[in-house]
C-alpha cells in the first residue's frame, strides 16, 4: 500500500497587521516536508483568506514518520512563513485514512493562526507497487528482508541539525514499524513503544535545536544504520528466536541512546545544563555508537545465517513434502494393534549372542548369498532374534525395513504391500534411494502388475543409485510361513526377484521349517540357511532366560533368594528342551500377572507328568485348567466362548467387544480374561490376543485325546459363528429385503463389510472347515443339523461369497449381482435402483 497526501484548503486564518507590510491580502501556498526534506509545494492562491488548493502528491516509500506543513505568504521578493503544523503519518493513517483532517497551524510561539485541511489516501494494487518501486529505486532501497537487508535511510555525512532530524525521523519511522507489529512481538513491543516515545521527544528537540554536536550526529547515524531491518521486522523476528533476542537488545540500546541524547541536548532529567557537564558524555556516546554497530553486525550475521538456514530449510521442506506425498501413495500395512513390529521384544541381553553375531556377520559380508534364512520350530525364538537383528541394523542406520507376518493379518503379507513397504523403508533409509524411488513413483506405477512394479519401483531405482551407496541395507522378514496363501508368490518374489537387486541390499528371512518355504529356499545359491535346532543348541541361553525370569518373579513376590533351588532351575531348563515358548509360558504360569502363589504354581508345574520335554500342549492344558473352575458349567461355557473369540478373531478385540459379539453381560469377558494371563495378553480395556501363535495352534489343532480343548473350542466356534451371524445382521442393520435403500448400499455397506470381515470371517471359515472335516466323526444331532442348515441357507452363502470376494463387490452393483444370484432379490431389481 502506498500513500498519497492531499492538501485541500485553509481556513480561520488570522492575518496579522505586521504582514500587511508585505501586501494587503495574502497570497498563500503550502510546503510539505517529509523526513528527507523532499518538499512539495502547492500553487499560490492569491487574495483569498480561505484558499483552496486541492493538490496532492505521493509520499515517499517507505512513508515518513512525520509530516511538516508550512504556510507561506508569497510577497514580492520575499516568502513569509506564517504558520506551521506537524503531524505523524501514523496518526493520520490510523485516525483518518481517506478522510479530511483539519490541523491547527501555529506560529512559532504556539499561537494558533488558522486551520489546514489535508487527507491521506491509500493507493493499492499495481499503482502502489509501481510507486513504491519507483521510489525505492530513487532512494536506492535494496530488496526486502528475507533475502538481503533493506536500509530505511542511510544518511551520509550527517552534519546539520536538519539532517540529524531526518536521520532521527528514519529511526522513529523504523521504531514505529516495530510498535505497529506489537501484537506479534509481544516481548519486544513494550520496549519498542517506550523507546519510540523517548525518541519522539528527542526528535522534537533536535528539530528546534538546529545545531548539533558531531558526536550526537554520529550516534544517530549509527542508530539509523542499525534500523535498516525494521521494515520487515515481523518477518525476521517471527522466523528466528535468536534474531528476536538481538532485536530486543537493539531496542533497549536505542532507549539508552535516546535517553542519553535527550540528556545531552539539555532536555532530560538533569534539566538544562551544559552539555559538557554530563560526565563522560562524549565517551559514553562513542561507546553506545560502537555497541550499536556491533549489534548491527550481530543482527546481520544472525539474519544471514537465518536467511540461509530458512531458505535451505524451505527448499528441504518442499523437497521432503514432495517426496512424502509421492511415498504416501505406497500401500503400507496397517498392522492391527498389537501385531506390528514395534510390539516385538528383543533377546534378553546375553542370550543368542552367537547366532546374532553370526547372522549380522553374514549380512554385512559381501557374498553371493543375498538372503539369510533362519528356520526353527514354533517358539524356538526366531521372531525375538529377528527383532534383535533389526534393532542392530536400525542402530547403524542400515535397516531397510522390518516386516512381521502373522496369520491373523494376512493383508500384511500381500506381495504388493511387501514390495511397497520395502520401497518405503529403503527410501527412508537413504536420501539417494528416496530420490530415486520418488522419481519412479511420479510415473504412476502403482496399478501395474507385481513384476513391473518390482522392476520400476525397486530394481531400477536401486540400480541407479548403487554406486552412490555404501552397503549393506538390510530387509528383515519375520514369519514367512505365516503368510499362508501368499506364501508361493512371496517366496518367488524373494528368491527370484529380490536376489536381482544390487548386492548392497541383503535379506534376513525367518520361518518355521515349512515345506513350502523350504521348497523355494533350499538349493538356491542366493540363500544361506541357518537353522535353530533346539535339540542341539547349547542350553546356556535358555538357562539364562529362565534364571532371569525367576529372579523377576522372586523380586516381585518378595520370595527368598534361595527360591527356587538350583536343581529345580535345572529341571525347568530340561523341561523347556531349549524351546523358548515353553519356558516363557511356564514362567508366565508360575509368576505371571495372574499368579499370586508362584511357589504353588511351580510345584504344580513340576508335578505334571510331561510326556516329553517341550510338550507345549500339556503346558497349555495345565495353564487352562488352572485358570478357573471348569466343572462350573457357566464358567466353562463363557471361558470357552471368550477363548475361541480371541483365538479366531482376525483383529484382536477388547473385552467389551467380545462381550458384545458373544451377547454376554458387560464385564463377563474381563472376568474370564483375568484368569488367562499365562496364555492371553490382555489388560482392562485393552485388546486381548494369544501370547503366542502356538497357543492358537493348540486351540485349533487337530482333535485328539491329547488335546480335548480343540474340540471344545470348535464347538464354541460353531456357537460363535451363529452368534456372529446374528450380530452381523443386527449390528449392520442390513436387511437384504431393504436393498433398495441405495444410500445405505453406497455409503455404509463397504465400511460395515470391512468391520464384519475382520472380526467374523475367520470364525465362519474355521467353523466351516472344522465341521466339514469332522462330519464323519459325529452324529448329525439336531444341533449340528441346524447349524449346517444355517450355513447352507441362501443368505449364508450370499454372505460367505460377499466376504470372500469383497474386493470385487465393493460397489453396490456387485452386491446386487450376488443378491440376484442367490435369488434374494428379483432380476428386475437393478432397474428399479
Ligand atoms: N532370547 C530371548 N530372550 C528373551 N525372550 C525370548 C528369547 N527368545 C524367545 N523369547 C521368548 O520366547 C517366546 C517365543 O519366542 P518367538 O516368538 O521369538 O519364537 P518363534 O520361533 O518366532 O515362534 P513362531 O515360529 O511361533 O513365531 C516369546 O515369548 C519370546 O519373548
Amino acid at each position: 500500500m502506498a500513500l498519497t497526501l492531499f492538501v485541500h484548503s485553509a481556513s480561520d486564518l488570522i492575518w496579522k497587521p505586521s504582514w500587511r507590510d508585505f501586501g494587503k491580502s495574502p497570497s498563500l501556498y503550502v510546503t510539505v516536508h517529509d523526513r528527507k526534506d523532499h518538499v512539495f509545494k502547492t500553487r499560490v492562491v492569491k487574495a483569498n483568506f480561505e484558499p483552496t488548493w486541492n493538490e496532492s502528491f505521493d509520499l515517499t516509500w517507505p512513508p515518513p514518520s512525520m509530516l511538516t506543513f508550512r504556510l507561506f505568504h508569497d510577497a514580492p521578493g520575499l516568502d513569509v512563513r506564517i504558520a506551521e503544523a506537524e503531524i505523524s503519518v501514523g496518526a493520520l493513517e490510523q485516525s483518518s485514512l481517506n478522510e479530511d483532517v483539519w490541523i491547527d497551524m501555529k506560529a512559532p510561539m504556539d499561537e494558533v493562526l488558522g486551520r489546514l485541511c489535508v487527507s491521506l489516501r491509500a493507493i493499492t494494487g499495481d499503482k502502489a507497487v509501481e510507486q513504491m518501486s519507483e521510489q525505492a529505486s530513487r532512494f536506492e532501497l535494496r530488496p526486502p528482508v528475507g533475502v538481503t537487508l533493506d536500509p530505511v535511510a542511510t544518511v551520509e555525512g550527517l552534519s546539520s541539525g536538519a539532517k540529524l532530524s531526518d536521520a532521527l525521523s528514519g529511526v522513529l519511522s523504523a521504531l514505529e514499524n516495530i510498535v505497529k507489529v506489537g501484537d506479534e512481538l509481544a516481548k519486544i513491543h513494550p520496549y519498542a513503544n517506550a523507546a519510540w516515545k523517548v525518541l519522539t521527544s528527542v526528535y522534537k528537540i533536535v528539530q528546534n535545536q538546529r545545531e548539533a554536536d558531531e558526536k550526537v550526529v554520529k550516534l544517530v547515524d549509527a542508530m539509523t544504520k542499525l534500523y535498516s531491518f525494521a521494515k520487515e521486522v515481523d518477518f525476521v523476528v517471527k522466523n528466528s528466536k535468536a534474531v528476536e533476542e538481538t532485536v530486543l537488545r537493539i531496542i533497549m540500546q536505542t532507549m539508552e541512546c535516546a535517553l542519553l541524547i535527550r540528556e545531552y541536548l539539555g532536555h532530560g532529567f538533569m534539566g538544562r545544563i551544559a552539555q559538557t557537564s554530563i560526565l563522560g558524555a562524549g565517551q559514553r556516546i562513542d561507546q553506545l555508537a560502537a555497541e550499536l554497530l556491533r549489534l548491527k553486525d550481530e543482527f546481520d550475521r544472525g539474519l544471514a545465517v537465518q536467511t540461509s538456514v530458512v531458505s535451505a530449510q524451505i527448499l528441504d521442506t518442499v523437497e521432503k513434502l514432495k517426496n512424502s506425498l509421492l511415498l504416501s501413495d505406497l500401500r503400507l500395512p496397517t498392522h492391527p494393534s498389537g501385531l506390528g513390529p514395534s510390539t516385538r521384544r528383543e533377546c534378553l541381553p546375553g542370550t543368542r549372542s552367537e547366532i546374532i553375531e553370526h547372522i549380522t556377520h553374514l549380512l554385512t559380508t559381501p557374498s553371493e548369498a543375498q538372503i539369510v534364512w533362519l528356520s526353527g520350530v514354533a517358539g524356538s525364538g526366531k521372531t525375538t532374534i529377528a527383532t534383535s537383528v533389526s534393532e542392530y541394523f536400525r542402530g547403524l542406520g542400515r535397516l531397510g525395513t522390518f516386516l512381521c507376518f502373522t496369520r491373523n493379518d494376512l493383508d500384511g503379507s500381500d506381495p504388493i504391500l511387501v514390495l511397497h513397504t520395502i520401497a518405503y523403508g529403503l527410501a527412508k533409509a537413504h536420501p539417494n534411494i528416496e530420490q530415486a524411488i520418488c522419481q519412479a513413483l511420479s510415473r504412476n506405477l502403482l496399478e501395474a502388475p507385481l513384476d513391473k512394479q518390482f522392476q520400476e519401483l525397486l530394481f531400477r531405482p536401486l540400480e541407479s543409485v548403487k554406486h552412490h551407496l555404501i552397503g549393506p541395507f538390510i530387509i528383515v522378514i519375520d514369519g514367512l510361513d505365516e503368510s499362508a496363501h501368499w506364501l508361493d508368490s512371496l517366496g518367488n518374489l524373494i528368491a527370484n526377484f529380490f536376489t536381482k537387486l544390487p548386492a548392497a541390499f541383503r535379506f534376513f528371512v525367518t520361518s518355521r521349517p515349512h515345506f513350502e518355504v523350504a521348497k523355494v529356499f533350499r538349493h538356491t545359491a542366493a540363500v544361506q540357511e541357518r537353522s535353530l535346532d533346539i535339540t542341539t543348541e547349547d542350553r546356556n541361553d535358555i538357562s539364562l532366560y529362565i534364571r532371569d525370569r525367576l529372579t523377576t518373579i522372586r523380586q516381585h513376590h518378595g520370595l527368598s533368594h534361595t527360591w527356587p533351588e538350583e536343581q529345580i532351575v535345572r529341571q525347568l531348563v530340561d523341561l523347556s528342551g531349549n524351546l523358548f515358548i515353553w519356558a516363557a509360558t511356564a514362567l508366565d504360569f508360575v509368576g505371571g500377572r495372574n499368579s499370586f502363589q508362584p511357589r504353588k504354581r511351580l510345584q504344580k508345574l513340576l508335578e505334571t507328568p510331561f510326556r516329553a520335554a517341550t510338550n507345549l500342549a500339556q503346558l497349555y492344558s495345565l495353564a487352562l485348567q488352572c485358570a478357573g473352575n471348569w466343572n462350573d458349567s457357566n464358567f466353562k461355557e463363557t471361558a470357552t466362548a471368550v477363548l475361541t473369540a480371541i483365538a479366531l478373531a482376525k483383529v484382536p478385540m477388547t473385552d467389551s467387544t467380545i462381550d458384545a459379539i458373544l451377547g454376554l453381560d458387560a464385564g463377563t469377558a474381563a472376568d474370564v480374561l483375568e484368569h488367562l494371563g499365562s496364555v492371553v495378553h490382555w489388560s482392562t480395556g485393552q485388546r486381548a490376543q494369544t501370547l503366542h501363535a502356538s497357543f492358537g495352534d493348540f486351540l485349533m489343532g487337530p482333535y485328539c485325546a491329547n488335546n480335548p480343548w480343540s474340540f471344545t473350542v470348535a464347538k464354541a466356534a460353531k456357537t460363535l459363528a451363529l452368534a456372529c451371524f446374528a450380530v452381523m445382521q443386527k449390528h449392520l442393520r442390513f436387511n437384504i429385503c431393504q436393498l433398495p435403500d441405495s444410500h445405505l448400499l453406497n455409503s455404509e455397506v463397504p465400511g460395515l463389510l470391512e468391520t464384519m470381515e475382520s472380526h467374523v470371517s475367520p470364525v465362519l471359515m474355521y467353523a466351516t472347515r472344522f465341521w466339514g472335516a469332522h462330519l464323519g466323526d459325529f452324529e448329525l444331532d439336531d444341533e449340528i443339523l441346524v447349524f449346517l442348515r444355517s450355513f447352507l441357507s441362501d443368505k449364508f452363502l450370499f454372505w460367505l461369497e460377499v466376504l470372500s470376494v469383497r474386493q470385487e463387490m465393493a460397489s453396490a452393483a456387485g452386491i446386487l449381482r450376488l443378491a440376484q444370484k442367490y435369488t434374494l432379490v428379483s432380476a428386475g431389481f437393478e432397474a428399479r435402483t
